[in-house]
């Protein structure tokens, strides 16, 4: 641990002298500045005392009295000041490192490829790092500050101790000495149960959001699940309290045994004091510089020693952080990447193309197996298959979210890992079953599909129609946003609605639509078919779809099968082949008639 934590607050430092050097600077100063000054104070006080001694003996020269007394003044006048701009800077630094870290990280978060993004290892991290947030990287700086002023603080104390007697830095040493090893022992015992207590509050968190989520919350009214859920919270609450308690109760009857200790070597220190004052050896102010430097001694190991605990905490949580900062994306594009604009379809050829996830632990089943296709420029083609064939992963290799495990995927003759990645992903649409909603207004829901031009307020409304997005919008600068005021929330199918507007305006030459109108009624889904037909002329598509009456059109028909094309063709010759492709289309072919027929009776009930 003392590695990393070096380690880490090393680059939590590197961190904040690269926001502002000078303001890193200066709060390093006025830290180590404050942390000695009291001693300042210490000496004047201990002056005056003596001078006003000398003064009752008889002494007539006020001037050393009122030097003592200026310099007292200044040494909390400077001192209060010093600390008020330390303040102010903290708070202005805090606030340009906060700035700073989040557009890091977002910036890191954006490079990073999709399959590292939905691997499990990253997302552990993440929520690990999200557990303190990213403010654990600037709370650890905190720390390292304080620490500077205490670290002031106890040098400047031994340097006094020191010169008054030898003995005093000895004493303060051996009182101060097992406050580390009682600190680090009882304190870590509560961070260590806090910690162990991370997968409860995180039940307890999920637990608690069942009354305040309004699914959720609708759940547990309907399935009355008012008790089950709150005598899991209170159970796991009430054990973890106990467990705090417990480690609190030992850590508080150790710092009492401490006090002890410290009050051992304190009296030591005080008879050692008062001997010398006795002799002569130091004089009254002496005996009370020595008194006030050897109990704040005392107070600064200790705070600083509380630190050091809380530093180790914050240093795991930002080593979390760091990490993520240090994760490098597998798909990127090679340095000497072939550069395309691609403003027609590309021929796109499948050579024997296997693929398995990665996976840190060892390697996973093939998913996809020998697939060998091809999709013409201009071609519509459809992949069916039943639930895991393996269908979305195929469109996550078009898409290079991930790369083929054996065998290649060509772009018009070239490979696609020699392709520059953003150029190729310019020249793709795609609309996922799990697409985002964008809070924004309906103009900008649809007019992101292309934001490197401004937004085409005509072609916006045109994807809108070829949608049917059109029947529901009255207002395109509507707010999709029912938190604000005069925001408004759209049922399921209207949102899928949107997104396949934004695909329609994106106008792609590759277009992928996997189960795009899942949540969409029949009538609209066969206008959405219909508009796909008439606007994507010259465009390639590839759909993926559940419903198989949707895909009759398509030039070629692939039929998926764990991992393997098992038929290939269009609608009819498959159907003449009375395969799997037959049989799955048959069994549907029922169901959604029956479907059809109640939506063209009853078109109000859309959505
Ligand atoms: N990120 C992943 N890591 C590991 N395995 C995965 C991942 N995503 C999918 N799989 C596995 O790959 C197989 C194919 O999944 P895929 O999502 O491609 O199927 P699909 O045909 O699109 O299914 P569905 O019709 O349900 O959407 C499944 O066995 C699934 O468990």
């Amino acid at each position: 641990m003392k590695k990393s934590l070096f380690t880490v607050a090393g680059k939590s430092l590197t961190f904040a002298w690269n926001t502002n050097r000078k303001l890193f600077l200066l709060i390093i100063f006025l830290n180590l500045f404050i942390g000695s000054t009291v001693y300042v104070q210490y000496t004047s006080f201990a002056s005056i005392v003596d001078e006003i001694v000398k003064i009752k003996e008889g002494a007539n020269n006020m001037t050393p009295l009122i030097k003592s007394a200026i310099m007292l003044g200044l040494s909390f006048l400077i001192p209060t000041i010093a600390s008020n701009i330390l303040a102010y800077s903290r708070v202005v630094f805090r606030m340009q490192q906060s700035l700073h870290l989040e557009m890091y990280k977002i910036e890191k978060q954006s490079n990073l490829d999709i399959g590292t993004i939905e691997s499990n290892s990253y997302q552990t991290l993440l929520r690990g790092a999200k557990e303190w947030g990213s403010s654990s990287v600037l709370n650890l700086q905190d720390f390292v500050f304080t620490s500077a002023s205490s670290f002031a603080g106890i040098a400047t104390s031994m340097v006094i101790l020191g010169s008054l007697n030898k003995w005093l830095v000895l004493f303060a040493f051996m009182a101060a000495a097992p406050v580390y090893f009682f600190y680090k022992k009882y304190s870590k015992e509560v961070f260590r149960v806090r910690y162990l207590s991370i997968d409860d509050q995180r039940i307890i968190g999920n637990r608690i959001s069942h009354f305040e989520e309004l699914q959720k919350a609708v759940d547990v009214i309907l399935l009355q699940l008012k008790y089950w859920l709150k005598e899991q919270i209170f159970e796991r609450k009430n054990s973890y309290n106990k467990k705090i308690a417990e480690a609190e109760k030992k850590k508080w009857l150790s710092y009492g045994l401490l006090s002890v200790w410290y009050l051992v070597f304190l009296f030591a220190a005080i008879a050692l004091m008062t001997r010398e004052a006795l002799a002569g050896t130091i004089a009254v102010g002496g005996l009370l510089l020595a008194f006030n430097t050897y109990t704040r001694f005392y107070q600064t190991i200790n705070s600083y020693v509380e630190s050091i605990s809380f530093t180790e905490e914050a240093a795991r949580y930002a080593s979390k952080w760091f990490e993520l900062f240090e994760l490098k994306p597998k798909i990127i594009s090679n340095k000497d990447a072939l550069r395309f604009t691609f403003n027609q379809a590309p021929l796109i050829e499948f050579k024997n193309v296997s693929f398995r996830y990665p996976n840190e632990d060892g390697a996973r089943p093939y998913v996809l197996q020998n697939l060998s296709f091809t999709i013409k420029p201009g071609e519509k083609i459809a992949i069916v298959g039943v639930n895991g064939a393996g269908k979305t992963t195929l469109i996550k290799l078009l898409c290079r979210v991930y790369d083929p495990t054996d065998g290649s995927i060509l772009i018009n003759g070239t490979n696609l890992r020699d392709i520059n990645l953003h150029d190729w992903h310019e020249a793709l649409g795609i609309l996922f079953q799990d697409f985002p909603v964008y809070n924004s207004t309906i103009l900008e829901s649809i007019g992101i599909g292309r934001v490197s031009v401004d937004i085409n307020q005509i072609k916006v409304k045109e994807a809108a129609v070829f949608s049917g997005a059109d029947e529901f919008i009255n207002n395109y600068n509507q707010l999709i946003w029912k938190d604000f005021k005069d925001g408004v929330d759209l049922s399921k199918g209207q949102h899928q609605r949107l997104a396949v507007a934004r695909m329609f305006y994106r106008n792609a030459p590759v277009t992928i639509l996997d189960e795009p109108t899942a949540s969409i009624d029949a009538v609209t889904e066969e206008k959405i078919f219909a508009s796909l037909e008439q606007n994507m002329e010259g465009r390639s598509v590839v759909l993926i779809t559940h419903r198989f009456s949707t895909v009759k059109n398509a030039d070629t028909i692939l039929v998926l099968e764990h991992g393997k094309i098992i038929e290939q063709g269009m609608h009819q010759e498959l159907i003449k082949r009375e395969g799997r492709y037959a049989e799955l289309y048959n069994m549907q072919a029922k169901r959604y008639l029956e479907d059809m027929q109640k939506h063209v009776l009853q078109p109000g009930l859309s959505e």
